[in-house]
């Protein structure tokens, strides 16, 4: 079932289009990439779904509800993490969950518990007697995700959530994501302008710039868009003029560049296999030191369908 219908929804500032007929659907239980640089229109697009900001054209269901026709319904799906924090500073990290959750209307054992697994799954435990001034934007960052479980939502949207933050809040994030997707099913919409962050989280994308569609589906389907060829990287021994010549004869091979102890080839996705490769290394006599297969990344799959980096 999908969760999230977004139907050919766009959006004006004034006279500026900055959402043009985007269209998508999330699957329950997925973990969903929304990227685009800076300026491309996540931000916009998520207050719309989330019911803050009104689309000038579409519709948006959540969990089967119109965002504006049934928004108390479909925003009982809705947990959203906003690039701003949103937390006491002089009080606790457990009292700032206690307050947020009581605001839910969880009280006893079940606020406890609620409690409990946010600050376990933030990696906070440790933490929890500490007063939010002296945490890291790191810090801060996970409490903020950790009032956004506390009435346990079915679609967590996160926007931004690693911008300026180090390294190992970074990574208690990702573990976070990857843990609450697993134990609860929750439905994740991530966005970033980080690829590589997308390419490690997210099963299906969508790739947003100046507004517009640059590409939607799932990660293969989204990396195959601009090319099915792989690079093979292998680093071998005993390399030769007619060891180049027998692997370009290769099906599937594209092209093919040596040095002293390495040769890179284009390969094609489809039609190349490994062992062909393998017997013409093993009847030259060349031990193999490494063989690597490296697909095409989504940093490269923006720049060959924008014409443009991520990030200058
Ligand atoms: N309230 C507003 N009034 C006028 N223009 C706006 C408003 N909010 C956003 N914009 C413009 O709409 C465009 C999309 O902005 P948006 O914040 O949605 O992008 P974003 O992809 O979330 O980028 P960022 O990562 O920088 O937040 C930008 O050109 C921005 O300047």
């Amino acid at each position: 079932m999908n969760i999230i219908e977004v139907k050919n929804i766009s959006k004006k500032f004034e006279d500026k289009l900055v959402l043009d007929n985007i269209s998508f659907s999330v699957e329950t239980g997925d973990i969903f990439g929304l990227i685009g640089p800076n300026g491309a229109g996540k931000s916009t697009l998520i207050n719309i779904m989330t019911g803050l900001l009104d689309a000038n054209k579409g519709s948006i269901t959540i969990g089967g509800f119109d965002i504006k026709k049934e928004s108390i319904k479909a925003k009982e799906f809705l947990g959203l993490v906003p690039q701003e924090l949103a937390l006491m500073e002089t009080v606790s990290a457990h009292d700032n969950l206690e307050f947020f959750g009581s605001l839910y209307g969880l009280k006893g054992k079940l606020l406890k518990e609620r409690i409990n697994y946010a600050l376990d799954i933030t990696g906070l435990t440790e933490k929890r007697k500490d007063k939010v001034k002296k945490f890291s934007g790191g810090m801060k960052r996970r409490l903020n995700l950790a009032a956004a479980i506390m009435h346990e939502p079915k679609i967590l949207i996160l926007d931004e959530p690693t911008v300026g933050i180090d390294p190992q809040s970074r990574n208690h994030i990702f573990e976070f994501i990857k843990g609450i997707n697993k134990e609860k099913n929750t439905t994740i919409l991530y966005t970033s302008h980080y690829m590589e962050e997308v390419e490690y989280l997210c099963n299906n994308i969508f790739i947003i710039d100046e507004g517009k569609e640059i590409a939607y589906g799932s990660k293969k389907t989204v990396k195959s868009m601009i090319s099915n060829n792989n690079k093979v990287n292998l680093r071998i021994d005993n390399i030769n003029k007619d060891l180049i010549n027998n692997i370009k004869l290769i099906n599937g091979v594209v092209d093919c560049e040596n040095s002293h102890d390495e040769i890179n080839l284009l390969v094609e996705g489809n039609s190349f296999k490994l062992e062909p490769l393998l017997k013409v290394l093993e009847s030259n006599k060349s031990a193999i030191k490494s063989i690597n297969v490296d697909e095409p990344n989504l940093e490269e799959v923006f720049l060959a369908l924008t014409g443009k980096k991520l990030r200058d």
